[in-house]
């Protein structure tokens, strides 16, 4: 599959995710969130679980990055760690899988370009996604010939634990962009639709955007945060 085939450059991709813990865990309201980004104008769903892609692809005629997210003993790789999970994603069809492209130990031992390796053989006309947290881990990706890297993984590893991406005007965004010529995906933090536009002046192939549009309680927390205190009145209770 040719990346430019998909006609996600330039927009917005609506990641659709609720884990076990969430209040809207469920294949089925996933598969409506997607809908109702798609009805917004996303050109495209990231998912995580070979089911909830599937439930997404039955919905809606968007592009899916599928996901598992799988937790390997103390192993901190979660993100599509082997090819079990990709296994799982390609036999639902999603056209991009992203996969944990950092430079840690993986859980089967397996070095990440070993893993590519085999997944480039077994399912040539997947495209693949590097989900990484620095300039070095993109340099990487771009070597092992990942078809886009993301920046999921920014603010997110034990070494960028103190980082958001949108950190001094997304000062390690643009210095990926300028360190590598694949295309490059704005994912982690995105919070609201000024940085998104900004995301692309800096250069980005697409962004893509969860929390901040399918996690209500995330969205609650930050009008509940922003309001507290201000009511000289106490709130009504019924
Ligand atoms: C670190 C990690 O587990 N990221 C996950 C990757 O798929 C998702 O939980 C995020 O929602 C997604 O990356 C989009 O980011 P945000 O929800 O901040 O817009």
């Amino acid at each position: 599959m040719e990346l430019n085939t998909l006609g996600i450059q330039g927009g917005l991709i609506v990641s659709c995710q609720a884990l076990e813990h969430e209040p809207l865990h469920s294949s089925f309201i996933m598969g409506r969130l997607a809908i109702a980004a798609k009805q917004g104008g996303a050109i495209g769903i990231r998912a995580n679980t070979a089911a909830d892609v599937k439930e997404i692809k039955q919905q809606v005629d968007l592009p899916v990055i599928g996901i598992v997210k799988r937790n390997y003993g103390t192993n901190p790789v979660f993100i599509t760690p082997t090819i079990q999970e990709v296994d799982e994603l390609a036999a639902v069809g999603a056209e991009i899988i992203a996969v944990d492209a950092t430079v840690r130990a993986r859980p089967d031992g397996k070095t990440l370009e070993a893993f590519v390796k085999e997944i480039r053989s077994k399912y040539p006309d997947v495209l693949l996604m590097a989900d990484i947290s620095s300039t070095e881990e993109a340099i990487n990706a771009e070597k092992l010939g990942f078809d886009l890297i993301s920046t999921t993984l920014v603010g997110y590893t034990e070494e960028t634990s103190h980082m958001k991406l949108y950190d001094e005007d997304f000062a390690v965004l643009k210095e990926i962009i300028a360190s590598v010529h694949t295309p490059v995906v704005a994912e982690g933090n995105v919070m609201t639709p000024e940085m998104a536009a900004r995301c692309l002046e800096v250069g980005v192939y697409c962004v893509v955007v969860g929390g901040a549009i399918t996690r209500p309680q995330q969205i609650t927390e930050r009008f509940a945060a922003a309001i507290s205190g201000i009511s000289k009145v106490a709130p009504a209770t019924k």
